[in-house]
């Protein structure tokens, strides 16, 4: 009988806080994700996600706990571990006046990808994005600048890609097609995905395991599908909306 041995996490997050003056943004979080793995970042308005997400990006500094991508200290050994990182968010646009094609040139070059017009060229078939090569970004639909993120953010073969709501403002059926590209970068099991969303249903669809968080800490962590009925709840929304409203009665729990 084979027996299957558990991945080295891609990303690690342990005992991380982040305090602005008063306010405890995170508040001893921790958790892992492995290569293959999508794993949801959820929570209410406030609840820290996006300070956790700009602390594993090395763009905040932790007051304290420790973050490594692929064994990189994010904090002492910042360039290797970013250069295994990558980002997409609906609130950070591509710059709208490059075409997507000068877009991808002027990324891959900061990253400095290796074979770089080869890279663009697989990038852009890959992400359906061929009528598009000479467009000005600033003038797509935001389901086409969504797809144009998400290639720069595969220019660099991240282990680790981030996703802060990255179907936010966009049609459902789009939204589909872009669940399924992320599914994909996913599937290889080459990148860790952790992805942020106020979209249940999404999530449940797409998550292997989500993180409740509330207040800075982590209230819940299982499996979307299954989480709902083990706190018997009908649905993840339900199980969100009582979490968000009841914090104290779900405790908080080591992810
Ligand atoms: N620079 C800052 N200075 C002071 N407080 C901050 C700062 N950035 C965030 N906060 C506070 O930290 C808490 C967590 O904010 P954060 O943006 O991480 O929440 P979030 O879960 O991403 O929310 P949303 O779903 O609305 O994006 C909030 O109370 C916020 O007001």
């Amino acid at each position: 009988m084979q027996t299957r041995e558990t991945p080295r996490p891609v990303l690690s997050v342990s005992a991380l806080r982040k305090q602005y003056g008063s306010t405890l943004a995170v508040d001893d979080i921790s958790f892992d994700v492995a290569p293959g793995h999508i794993v949801g970042l959820l929570g209410p308005n406030g609840a820290g996600k996006t300070t956790t997400i700009n602390m594993i990006l090395g763009v905040l500094a932790p007051s304290s706990g420790r973050i490594t991508i692929e064994g990189y200290d994010v904090t002492t050994q910042r360039a290797q571990a970013l250069a295994r990182t990558n980002f997409a968010a609906v609130y950070a646009p591509l710059p709208g006046n490059l075409t997507v094609r000068q877009n991808l040139k002027v990324f891959g070059l900061i990253y400095d990808v290796p074979d770089l017009d080869t890279r663009i060229e697989t990038l852009i078939e890959r992400f359906d994005l061929q009528r598009f090569r000479d467009a000005k970004c600033g003038v797509l639909s935001s389901g086409e600048q969504t797809r144009v993120c998400l290639a720069k953010a595969m220019l660099n073969a991240p282990r680790l890609l981030l996703l802060d709501e990255p179907t936010a403002s966009i049609d459902p059926a789009t939204a589909r097609d872009i669940r399924g590209m992320i599914r994909d970068i996913a599937a290889d099991g080459h990148s860790a995905v952790l992805w942020t969303s106020h979209n249940m249903y999404e999530v449940e669809e797409v998550c292997d395991r989500v993180l409740f968080v509330s207040r800075g800490r982590v209230l819940l962590a299982g499996d979307p599908k299954t989480l709902p009925g083990q706190h018997g709840v009908a649905s993840l929304e339900e199980l969100f909306i009582q979490a968000a409203n009841e914090p104290l009665s779900f405790g908080t729990q080591t992810a």
